[in-house]
């Protein structure tokens, strides 16, 4: 049996998900020979781990319980040493937590080399928001650990964190970080691995951004449809990730880097759906939500109906929203209701989804173009959190390798980080 010690950093809405797949999978996986043991989860004050990583682990019962915890709002604070397991809060500081951690996982690595030479100690998953886990996942990755992330952020930050934590190609994963639990990263790292070079990727790539976009022309007020994103886990924990294109430029930047772009996110420019009053500098999430979100409606439904009465759709680009005439190629995307956003690295823009037999909005990495040049155009499908991805190569070049589904959710998204850990699996213990 291969055994697979696993830290969980998150317990929201995907991090739960994550443990409910893995308890509902140890059936599957026993019969495949594998044991996913979690030795320890943490939120953003507090974790629970065990002493002994090698003999013990996280019960089944106890993390139902502490999913239990986390679904009603409370702490891992609120839950009881029990058995083997214990919690350790921290109350104020979280670089105290971070330290925590990473003694925490010091620890188990060196347990287990102590025995085990030249084997991997646990998988890191990190399935939180913060960017606050990218200094602890710079030093594990250091600790002969993996890395699984659904948090974009630690590929999305400075390029000499980024090229520390894929330094260990074999030993990091993150595949839900863009469309979700679709195979969007492995396919790409396959057909760059063959020696077939990628020169454009298209896609559409927010399961949010399309599915308000097209409830607010389907005539529900925007406020009201953001709101359902959330509640349905479409959403980042912060809505105006998505609603101000960042969420979308951290997945162009993540596709861009893959691609060996040498680029930073001040390389994306993005146009907000929301002024900057209302950013997250300025403005609570509970406010916005509250407040800044219900004065938005008016407006957006304004530009919605003048877009209408002018035969036009609504068209999200370089200049926020905006008007294409319906028989523009843009306009032509998807009938009548169709989002676009364009990303792009260099100021030009090019629409070379406009032909495109789905008729879909696209995010869209060309390169190529000139040396230095990188172009992200994005387009929003309508109706759906489903995703569409092209990828165009030598080998894919008339007719491209295509990758569509649900880009969004924490069902999905769980699915595809409990995949990535078990394709770890070779680098552990029989
Ligand atoms: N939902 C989706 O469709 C998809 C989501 N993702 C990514 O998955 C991630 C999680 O999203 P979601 O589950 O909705 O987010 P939630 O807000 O529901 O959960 C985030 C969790 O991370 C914890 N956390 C915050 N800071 C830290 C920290 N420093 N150390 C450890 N844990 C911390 C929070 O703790 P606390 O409970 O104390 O606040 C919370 O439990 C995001 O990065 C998102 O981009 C990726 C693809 C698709
Ligand atoms: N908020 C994201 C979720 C996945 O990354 C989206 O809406 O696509």
């Amino acid at each position: 049996m291969v055994n697979i010690p696993l830290l969980l950093m998150s317990c929201g809405g995907v991090g739960r998900q994550l443990l409910h797949h893995i308890i509902s999978c140890r059936d599957l996986h026993s019969k495949q020979g594998v044991r996913l043991r979690v030795v320890g989860v943490c939120d953003s004050k507090s974790m629970v781990t065990i002493q002994d990583v090698l003999t013990f682990e996280l019960g089944d019962e106890y993390l139902l319980q502490l999913c239990k915890v986390k679904s009603s709002g409370s702490s891992l604070n609120g839950l009881a040493n029990f058995g083997e397991c214990q919690v350790f809060r921290v109350k104020k500081s979280r670089r105290k937590s971070w330290m925590l951690l990473l003694l925490f996982v010091d620890r188990v690595v060196q347990t287990n080399f102590r025995f085990m030479p030249n084997l991997i100690g646990l998988v890191v998953v990190d399935c939180s928001a913060s960017s606050q886990t990218i200094a602890l996942l710079n030093q594990v990755v250091n600790l002969y650990c993996c890395v699984v992330l659904a948090n974009k952020k630690p590929l999305t930050s400075s390029l000499e964190s980024y090229d520390k934590l894929v330094s260990h190609p074999r030993r990091i994963r993150h595949e839900s970080t863009v469309g979700a639990g679709l195979p969007v990263i492995s396919t790409i790292n396959r057909i760059l691995s063959s020696g077939d070079p990628i020169f454009r990727i298209m896609g559409s790539l927010s399961g949010t951004l399309g599915y308000v976009m097209s409830q607010v022309e389907g005539g529900r007020p925007f406020s009201q449809v953001v709101n359902a994103a959330k509640s349905l886990g479409y959403t980042e924990p912060d809505p105006r990730d998505d609603l101000s294109g960042m969420d979308v430029a951290r997945k162009a930047l993540i596709l861009a880097r893959l691609l060996g772009h040498r680029i930073n996110m001040d390389s994306i420019k993005v146009e907000s759906l929301y002024p900057v009053e209302m950013g997250p500098d300025v403005m609570s999430l509970e406010e916005f939500l509250a407040n800044g979100l219900p004065s938005l409606d008016k407006d957006i439904q304004k530009r919605i109906d003048n877009a209408s009465s002018n035969g036009n759709v609504l068209d999200m680009c370089e200049v926020g929203i905006q008007e294409v005439a319906k028989d523009s190629a843009l306009g032509r995307l998807k009938g009548s209701d169709n989002v676009c956003e364009r990303l792009f690295i260099t100021i030009e823009l090019v629409l070379a989804s406009s032909a495109h037999v789905f008729r879909v909005g696209k995010l869209e990495i060309l390169h190529g173009i000139q040396s230095e040049e990188v172009l992200v155009v994005m387009d929003l499908v309508i109706g759906m959190e489903e995703v569409l991805l092209e990828i165009y190569s030598r080998c894919y070049s008339e007719q491209p390798l295509v990758i569509q589904g649900a880009g969004a959710g924490n069902d999905t998204t769980a699915a595809g980080v409990l995949a990535d850990i078990l394709d770890l699996q070779d680098l552990f213990q029989h």
